[in-house]
């Protein structure tokens, strides 16, 4: 175990009525590398997720986070974030999605509304402000989850197929985004089926493998990857 690690996975398996999914002995992560977490449908992707999300319960073993000094088990409410393709959006217009999450992050009104409208220009829809949020696309309401993932500061964005329908320039648009969360040291670990310009920027690669976990770094270049484990 090491000091520079913000997620550290011990023992951890998961199975459904005494199927085995997957096994992971040992895993660590300092949250640097943005990771793409890979594996066939059905091997058990959004399983993980959710359980480092602790959204779910593992059949055994241990998942702790450290933000910042002490070790944590999930869930960490606002501070490690599951995000789904197609997230939950309030019943209430795109500004008011965002104003609701601010004041939920314990803004006062005057506060979250000023909060709301950078956020609203940050994600590109500022000509949506007053739509409702439900009749978004898909890629709009992602770009609008993050926006409002963003103002709860959190210190870990798990994004579940966020590429998933989207075409090229919603994954751009989308891309830009979550490099933005980067840049600002929010880690990131994504899961998706295709590469993209989102997968191009994740220097780790975790792929499930017959129930078994993988772990590659990039070296230098695509061609150089370097199984760890
Ligand atoms: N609550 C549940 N009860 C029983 N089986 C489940 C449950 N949730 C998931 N599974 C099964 O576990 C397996 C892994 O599901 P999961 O959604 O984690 O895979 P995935 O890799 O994310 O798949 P995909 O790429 O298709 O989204 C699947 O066979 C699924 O049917």
């Amino acid at each position: 175990m090491n000091d520079t690690n913000m997620l550290e996975i011990t023992g951890l398996s998961h199975g459904f009525a005494a199927r085995p999914l997957w096994t992971i002995d040992q895993l660590q992560w300092s949250g640097q590398d943005m990771v793409h977490l890979r594996g066939d449908n059905g091997s058990g992707k959004t399983t993980l997720l959710r359980i480092l999300a602790g959204l779910d319960m593992p059949s055994q073993g241990r998942v702790r986070w450290r933000l910042e000094q002490a070790w944590l088990a999930p869930p960490c409410p606002g501070r490690v974030i599951y995000l789904h393709q197609s997230p939950y959006m309030f019943d209430t217009s795109v500004f008011d999605n965002l104003g609701l999450a601010a004041r939920w992050h314990g803004l006062a009104r005057s506060d979250a509304q000023q909060q709301a409208r950078r956020m609203l220009a940050w994600c590109g829809l500022e000509k949506q402000g007053r739509q409702r949020a439900r009749s978004l696309s898909g890629g709009e309401r992602l770009r609008l989850a993050l926006a409002r993932a963003w103002l709860l500061k959190p210190r870990v964005l798990l994004l579940d197929e966020p590429t998933a329908n989207l075409d090229a320039l919603a994954i751009a648009e989308v891309d830009a985004l979550v490099a933005d969360l980067s840049r600002l040291g929010c880690a990131v670990l994504l899961s998706a089926h295709h590469t993209s310009l989102l997968t191009d920027r994740c220097r780790r690669r975790w792929q499930l493998v017959d129930g078994i976990l993988q772990e590659s770094v990039l070296v230098a270049s695509r061609e150089s990857e370097r199984v760890l484990r």
